[in-house]
């Protein structure tokens, strides 16, 4: 099985383009910011930016969440942050295959959609934080990187034809 992580700074699509991802593929679906504790979520509304020892537990549980998947059999699609390398090191160590789709916009463009996004609890003043410790996808990962700039149509496009790709590499032994 496979799991597709699309990750990226608050407000650059993760939800957007998963939900629509995951309709696309038939594949699972799930939102990592549901495993945040309760502390967790206290702290980002407060405009307090999370730093490591907030973060391990909850990518813990997201990693636990996908070894879950593989022995349900189910292919899922995951928003998730998963800024730094080391977090998205323990997602891997999970059971099973994990993608990485980073989208990725200038500061400027999400700040926008930040600024104009009802009824969330993540503010804009943490975007700075975001942009800080974000790490580019390493040249061993297994990932792509899709500008968000674009419409969600074309980005789920890219994202889309990208997947199977991967997938299908893996059934030929390729990959
Ligand atoms: N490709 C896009 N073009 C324009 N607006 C977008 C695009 N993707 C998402 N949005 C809008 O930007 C805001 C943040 O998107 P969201 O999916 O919540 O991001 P994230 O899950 O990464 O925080 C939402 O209001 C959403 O409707
Ligand atoms: O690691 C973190 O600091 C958080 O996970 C953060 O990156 C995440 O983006 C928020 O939970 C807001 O949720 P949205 O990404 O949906 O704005």
């Amino acid at each position: 099985m496979t799991a597709v992580i699309v990750m990226g700074v608050s407000g650059t699509g993760k939800t957007t383009i998963a939900e629509a991802l995951s309709e696309e593929l038939d594949w699972a679906f799930a939102e990592a910011d549901e495993f945040h504790s309760q502390a967790n979520i206290a702290k980002m509304a407060s405009s307090t930016p999370l730093v490591d020892h907030d973060r391990w537990p909850w990518l813990g549980l997201i990693a636990a969440f996908l070894s879950q998947c593989e022995t349900d059999g189910d292919n899922v699609i995951v928003t998730c942050s998963a800024l730094k390398r080391a977090y998205r090191d323990v997602l891997r160590r999970s059971q099973t295959r994990v993608l990485f789709v980073h989208l990725d916009a200038s500061f400027d463009v999400i700040a926008e959609r930040v600024a104009n996004r009802k009824g969330h609890y993540m503010p804009l003043k943490l975007l700075d934080s975001q942009f800080e410790i974000l790490q580019p996808l390493e040249p061993d990962e297994e990932g792509v990187v899709i500008d968000s700039a674009q419409s969600p149509e074309e980005i789920v496009r890219q994202a889309a034809a990208w997947v199977r790709d991967r997938c299908q590499d893996e059934q030929s032994g390729v990959g």
